[in-house]
């Protein structure tokens, strides 16, 4: 039996874990949550996952883990057939984990403090210290690459995925400007070039019409 994901298509982190499961090879029986329904606020779901979020992965010995960086090292560590998106290696490990804190603490942070108001509260401009910001996360990104091809080096890893999600995401709205910005540019054209890319893209076309037609309604 697979692994279950709920979740949402247009949800960066989803699509992080998706791209992940798809690096992998490994099958996950999809579960859609209706978050607009508030399906995830229901008894039956705060069962499994009490801070009532999307990805959440129940495995098919019941063992349920959620948040995408949780989720994306658990399925490499028991499922994937080497250690290459996860390395082993203390240093190597601890340059995605820095990543992976990085995007969850920095990137999304930022990008939700953007994309909430937008959904809940219709707001139908972004603040400029929001925006701001996310500028200064791009900094930091293209700081981080500069002098490599992927993430932490010269290989792919989960920090990739979780960072290509969301960046490629927030670009939508934060439009990142290939010459302030050379570095992510290039890495984030690399990623598209992946085979496990492609569980990027209709979520991504997703997220993309929700809030693009929610600031068109200014
Ligand atoms: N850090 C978490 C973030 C998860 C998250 O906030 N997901 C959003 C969708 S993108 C969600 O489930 N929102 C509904 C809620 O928080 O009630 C992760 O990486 O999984």
């Amino acid at each position: 039996m697979a692994p279950t994901l709920y979740m949402v298509y247009p949800s960066p982190p989803v699509r992080a874990v998706l791209m992940t499961a798809k690096a992998i090879g490994l099958d996950l029986n999809l579960k859609e949550v209706g978050l607009l329904s508030n399906d995830h606020l229901k008894s039956d779901y705060l069962k499994l996952n009490p801070q009532h979020t999307v990805p959440t992965l129940v495995d098919d010995n019941g063992f349920t883990i959620w948040d995408s960086h949780a989720i994306m090292t658990y399925l490499v560590t028991k499922y994937a057939k080497d250690d290459s998106l996860y390395p082993k290696d203390p240093e190597k490990r601890a340059l995605v984990d820095q990543r992976l804190h990085f995007e969850s603490g920095i990137v999304f942070a930022r990008l939700l403090r953007i994309t909430k108001p937008l959904l809940v509260q219709r707001k139908g401009t972004i603040d400029k210290r929001d925006l701001d910001d996310m500028i200064e996360a791009y900094t930091f990104l293209e700081r981080f690459l500069q002098g490599k091809k992927w993430a932490t080096g010269d290989f792919v890893t989960l920090a990739d995925y979780s960072l290509g999600a969301s960046i490629s995401s927030i670009g939508v709205l934060v439009p990142i400007d290939p010459k302030k910005f050379p570095n992510v540019t290039v890495w984030l054209k690399r990623l598209e070039n992946l085979s496990e890319y492609e569980a990027n893209r209709d979520g991504l076309a997703l997220f993309s019409l929700i809030f693009k037609n929610r600031l068109s309604k200014l």
